[in-house]
């Protein structure tokens, strides 16, 4: 599902409109009753009910006045709260305000804070007659917001958000909540939270990069009629990681009935440190649960004992540069058992000592097999920045905020402001490179490639802010790689079913799993892809 800008989504409305010669009047008609019908399947019949809409001073207004019509065509007491003048309303707003006074609906224009204030005295009034509230419509602002919210608006936001009104009816807001920055998913000032969200033609990407903290609810894409032709030649590079899409991309993980571990790879690991030993159990363990053929963890002479008993599936090979890291002393011996490797992991507890910089260094430059570079990995990229030399393969580099922080000198805070941004800032000015994929780990995790294509994932949950989760993830998307996906379909495909693990866990037993309970659900997650 591509997920257009706004300033993108403005241009597929015009595109329809101006070369396909539909009105957009129909656009917002198509939207309105599109969005009604949505209702009415999740919210059953509305006859006999009243339902509060606020209507602002564009055209996501315009649709609002057309859902009204059709709710109030359908037995449902419908009161419109202007917060403009509708008589300055202009274009198809207009018209439809028009039809409105035509129809003799009710209205009141609340355009100041003190009007606001007397919403839930008129409201308190229909309840009164003995009606219910079906829902409250959001039509305050679509895609076409451009600066914070303030006074009366800021002010009907709130109250829509009031814990007194949320006891009235769900919450159904028109395109996108009203608020919320349809590029970056910004809160401007204040934004409506959302039971569902009706949107139009395209959603949008601020509908998912909050995870399953989204304030938009549930998502529904009314189609209001733009030809295919316009959304598929619309350049837009955003996509949503759905389900699909997962499934169209991993299809090539199907085993055959002859398959043997050695057609499915073998991934090499340096990770761990004493003290820091479970980050490479973590990650062996993600990736065989991810269906890597065979595994082999690097080992530091004083971890012999704890790796060789932890996993008996994964193999160790004994690193004698230092006693307890790696060390750039065990170059010539790791690009030895490199050359029958696939795949190399670095990074999860590897720590940051000199020694072990220049070994990640100088791999980073050398190995020509794919690398998923994670956590300490990326502290050691991140320290040598300025004289970063070109990678010698595809590079999948897997950051949290605080490690893109560091990796792209931006501040964490500008970066979880404005995600989408940040990873493709990321993706060009440190990556480089065509085959580099960076995964921008969070609620609504972020994959983007050198194309130019990003990605938000739809799996995931809170519970999965623990300890370890990074480290599994760094194995699966190692072990996709070794069963041949390219670099973006292993990290597209590695998160979601990561997320898609931990929605299992979090489903049957709420936050508290561990990270590798995550690892042992990925076999169940694969299977509801991928059937086999
Ligand atoms: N153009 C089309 O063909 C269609 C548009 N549709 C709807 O139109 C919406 C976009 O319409 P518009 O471009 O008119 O934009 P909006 O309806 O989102 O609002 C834009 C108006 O709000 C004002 N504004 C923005 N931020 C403000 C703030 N913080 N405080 C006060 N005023 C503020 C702007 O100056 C402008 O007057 C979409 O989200 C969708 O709901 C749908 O009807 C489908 C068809
Ligand atoms: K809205």
């Amino acid at each position: 599902m591509k997920l257009p800008s706004a300033s993108q989504m403005q241009q597929l409305d015009r595109r329809a409109s101006e070369q396909y010669g539909i009105p957009t009047i129909v656009l917002m008609e198509n939207a309105g009753v599109g969005t009604v019908r949505m209702a009415l399947d999740e919210l059953g019949p509305c006859n006999n009910t009243f339902a509060p809409i606020f209507v602002g001073p564009g055209n996501n207004g315009g649709d609002g006045l057309v859902i009204g019509r059709h709710l109030h065509q359908r037995g449902c007491e419908v009161m419109f709260f202007f917060l403009v003048n509708p008589e300055k309303l202009s274009g198809d707003p207009a018209t439809n305000f028009k039809i409105v006074k035509q129809l003799k609906l009710p209205y009141h224009v609340v355009d100041t804070v003190e009007r606001i204030g007397m919403i839930p005295m008129l409201i308190a009034q229909k309840e009164s007659k003995g009606l219910c509230c079906y829902a409250v419509f959001d039509a305050i602002f679509g895609i076409g917001l451009c600066r914070e919210l303030s006074g009366h608006f800021k002010k009907a936001v709130e109250l829509i958000n009031s814990a007194a009104f949320k006891t009235k009816g769900p919450v159904i807001a028109i395109d996108i909540p009203s608020g919320l920055d349809s590029d970056s998913g910004k809160t401007l000032g204040c934004c409506v939270t959302a039971d569902y969200t009706a949107t139009y033609g395209c959603a949008k990407p601020a509908h998912f990069l909050h995870g399953s903290g989204s304030p938009a609810g549930k998502v529904a894409v009314i189609d209001i009629g733009i030809p295919p032709a316009v959304v598929n030649s619309g350049g837009i590079d955003t996509t949503l990681a759905t389900d699909a899409l997962v499934k169209q991309r991993s299809t090539s993980l199907h085993r055959a009935i002859t398959s043997h571990k050695g057609d499915n790879g073998h991934l090499f690991i340096l990770a761990g440190s004493a003290g820091k030993s479970g980050a490479a159990i973590l990650a062996a363990k993600g990736a065989l649960r991810a269906g890597a053929g065979l595994v082999t963890l690097g080992c530091p002479i004083q971890l012999k004992d704890i790796f060789g008993s932890a996993l008996p599936e994964a193999m160790t090979f004994l690193l004698s540069g230092s006693d307890t890291c790696f060390s750039i002393d065990d170059l010539a011996v790791i690009e030895r058992e490199l050359a029958t490797k696939d795949v190399l992991v670095v990074g999860p507890g590897i720590g940051q000592d000199q020694r072990t910089a220049e070994l990640i260094l100088t791999l980073y430059e050398r190995a020509k097999c794919p690398m998923v570079i994670d956590a300490d990995g990326l502290n050691i990229l991140a320290l040598a920045a300025e004289s970063l030399p070109q990678p010698g393969g595809p590079r999948i580099y897997t950051p949290h905020p605080g490690e893109l922080s560091r990796l792209i000198d931006m501040d964490s805070g500008a970066i979880n402001q404005d995600r989408l941004e940040a990873v493709k800032l990321a993706v060009t000015k440190f990556a480089g490179s065509k085959d580099s994929v960076v995964v921008l780990k969070g609620a609504g995790t972020l994959v983007a490639d050198g194309s130019g294509q990003r990605y938000i994932n739809t799996t995931g949950n809170p519970g999965m802010a623990a300890a370890g989760m990074g480290d599994v993830l760094s194995g699966i998307i190692g072990a996709l790689l070794c069963q041949g996906l390219a670099p973006t379909d292993a990290a597209l495909c590695g998160v979601y079913l990561h997320g898609s693990a931990a929605d299992m866990l979090f489903a049957a037993q709420g936050p508290g799993f561990f990270a590798g309970d995550v690892a042992d659900r990925i076999p169940c997650a694969r299977r509801k892809l991928l059937v086999v």
